[in-house]
C-alpha cells in the first residue's frame, strides 16, 4: 500500500536517516518505535506530506508520492489520509458536529451518530470542542477517523496525553480501523501501544523491532 524507498532526511548537516526502506500493506497497524529525536514525527510527515524527503521515493499504490504537486498533494491528504496527533487537531471553537462534517467525504452518508457511538459519546454532536476534556477531544479526532475512513492513518503518540482508558479505546479503534483494511502507522514511546500493532520498525537503526515485551495496558 504504501512504500518508503530508500528515503533520506536531514536538516542541514543532521542527517536523520538514509537508505530508510518501510512497506506498510493495507490492514497492517505498524508502531514507530526508536529514540527521542531520531526522526519518527519527520517520518509520519513526510508520509502524511507534510514534510519532503531529502532523498528516495514515496510509493502509494505503484505511484510516487514525492512527485505530486500541490493539488496532487491536496487531493492524496483529503481523499486517502487520517492524521492522529497528541494534540488533537480539531476545530476547538466548533462544535463536535462540524469537526466530523469537515472528516466527510463529498456524498458520502456522515455516520455521526455510529462514530460517536463506538467512542463513547452518543449524543454529545452540539458540544463545542474547547469545552471538552482531553480525553474526550481524543475520541472525537477518534470520531473523525471513522466518519472519514482513510485507507491510511498516520497517528503520532496518539495516546501521549491519555489515562489508561482512552488509550486504549484510542488502540481499540486503530486496530479496528486496521482490521478493516487501513493501513495504519503509530509513532510511540507507550510499550501497551508497540504490542498491540502487527509489527514495530525502528526509525533509529531503520530496522524491524522485536514487539515489546510486557502487554500491558497501553
Ligand atoms: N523543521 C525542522 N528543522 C530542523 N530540525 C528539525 C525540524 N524538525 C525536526 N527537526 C529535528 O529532527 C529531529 C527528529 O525530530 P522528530 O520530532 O521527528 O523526532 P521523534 O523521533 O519524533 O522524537 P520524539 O520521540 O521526541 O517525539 C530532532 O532532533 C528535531 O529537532
Amino acid at each position: 500500500m504504501i512504500t518508503a524507498e530508500n528515503l533520506a532526511k536531514s536538516f542541514g548537516d543532521r542527517v536523520l536517516w538514509q537508505g530508510l526502506d518501510l512497506t506498510v500493506e493495507a490492514g497492517q497497524t505498524v508502531a514507530l518505535v526508536g529514540a527521542s529525536g531520531s526522526g519518527k514525527t519527520t517520518l509520519l510527515n513526510c508520509l502524511g506530506l507534510l514534510d519532503r524527503p531529502s532523498g528516495g521515493r514515496i510509493l502509494y499504490e505503484g505511484a510516487d508520492l514525492t512527485r505530486l504537486g500541490s493539488g496532487g498533494r491536496r487531493r492524496f491528504r483529503r481523499d486517502r489520509l487520517g492524521y492522529l496527533f497528541q494534540d488533537y487537531a480539531l476545530i476547538e471553537n466548533a462544535t463536535v458536529r462540524t469537526n466530523l462534517d469537515v472528516a466527510r467525504r463529498r456524498g458520502a452518508r456522515p455516520g455521526h451518530a455510529a462514530a460517536l457511538e463506538r467512542v463513547g459519546l452518543a449524543g454529545r454532536e452540539g458540544e463545542v470542542v474547547h469545552r471538552l476534556s482531553g480525553g474526550e477531544r481524543q475520541r472525537v479526532a477518534l470520531a473523525r477517523l471513522l466518519v472519514k475512513r482513510p485507507s491510511l492513518v498516520l497517528a503520532d503518540e496518539p495516546t501521549g496525553a491519555l489515562d489508561a482508558d482512552n488509550a486504549a479505546m484510542v488502540v481499540e479503534v486503530l486496530r479496528q480501523l486496521g482490521r478493516e483494511g487501513c493501513a495504519v502507522v503509530v509513532a510511540t514511546h507507550n510499550d501497551g501501544v508497540r504490542a498491540a500493532c502487527d509489527r514495530a520498525f525502528d526509525v533509529g537503526t531503520g530496522r524491524e523491532a522485536a514487539p515489546s515485551g510486557p502487554a500491558s495496558p497501553p
